[in-house]
């Protein structure tokens, strides 16, 4: 495997049973092993244990809340989400904001399971805010691109750049992903070109009519 990473963030995108979550993460699982490079999936909490126990691939949480065992209700705990099969977590998406304290609160509660940690940023001052609280990854994703088709790599290429030269600047054990509008292979190299190890990314994947396809298209560029 590369060290190049993917991580696709299901969102709350495929509605149902949970298979739909487990087809799309079989798609990225015959893709990463004919590619190489790494390829993790962040389903919803409650579809953590079904994808990973039916797919050996990374699976991601799609955040986590800073609580331990106790007296806590309708959070999202650290252990059941690592027991459920999660290797990591994704912090902070702009979907799913919090303040700078829950930032570090959640990225020391994962840490302590061992969960890797992805914290989101919206631009460059937040990934070097980010970066100071010593995350795995930086993932870059500039608001307005999400979800919008329009690749960052393209449209707002010094966000990359700028975050991995803060991030580089402020803590060099962190790594850059950038994410918003990535679809194509163009889009990865692109990402890569500028700096970052690889792409957060969602609705490119997850609706295309052949998830697969699309997926392969994606790494064909690398
Ligand atoms: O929010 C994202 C990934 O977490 C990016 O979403 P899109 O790939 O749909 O732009």
């Amino acid at each position: 495997m590369s060290s190049t990473l993917i991580v696709l963030n299901l969102k709350t995108y495929l509605e149902g049973t949970g298979e739909g979550a487990v087809k799309v993460a079989q798609a990225c699982k015959e893709v990463a092993d004919d590619s190489g490079i790494e390829i993790g999936v962040a389903p919803q909490f409650c579809d953590i244990y079904r994808v990973a126990s039916q797919v050996d691939l990374p699976v991601y949480s799609q955040s986590l809340d800073p609580v331990g065992a106790g007296s806590f209700t309708g959070h999202a705990f650290v252990q059941s989400i690592k027991d459920a099969g999660a290797v990591g977590t994704l912090i902070n998406h702009s979907e799913c904001r919090l303040t700078l304290a829950n930032i570090d609160a959640s990225i020391t509660t994962a840490r302590n399971a061992a969960l890797k940690t992805i914290v989101c940023t919206n631009n460059v001052a937040t990934s070097a805010a980010a970066a100071a609280l010593g995350p795995d990854y930086v993932a870059v994703e500039p608001p307005e691109l999400i979800g919008s088709g329009i690749p960052v790599s393209k449209a707002d290429p010094e966000v990359v750049t700028g975050s991995v030269e803060a991030v580089k600047r402020i803590n060099p054990a962190v790594q850059v992903l950038c994410g918003a509008g990535i679809s194509k292979g163009e889009d990865l190299a692109a990402a890569l070109e500028l700096g970052s190890v690889g792409v957060l990314l969602a609705s490119g994947i997850v609706k295309a009519a052949d998830p697969k396809a699309a997926l392969e298209d994606l790494v064909s560029k690398v």
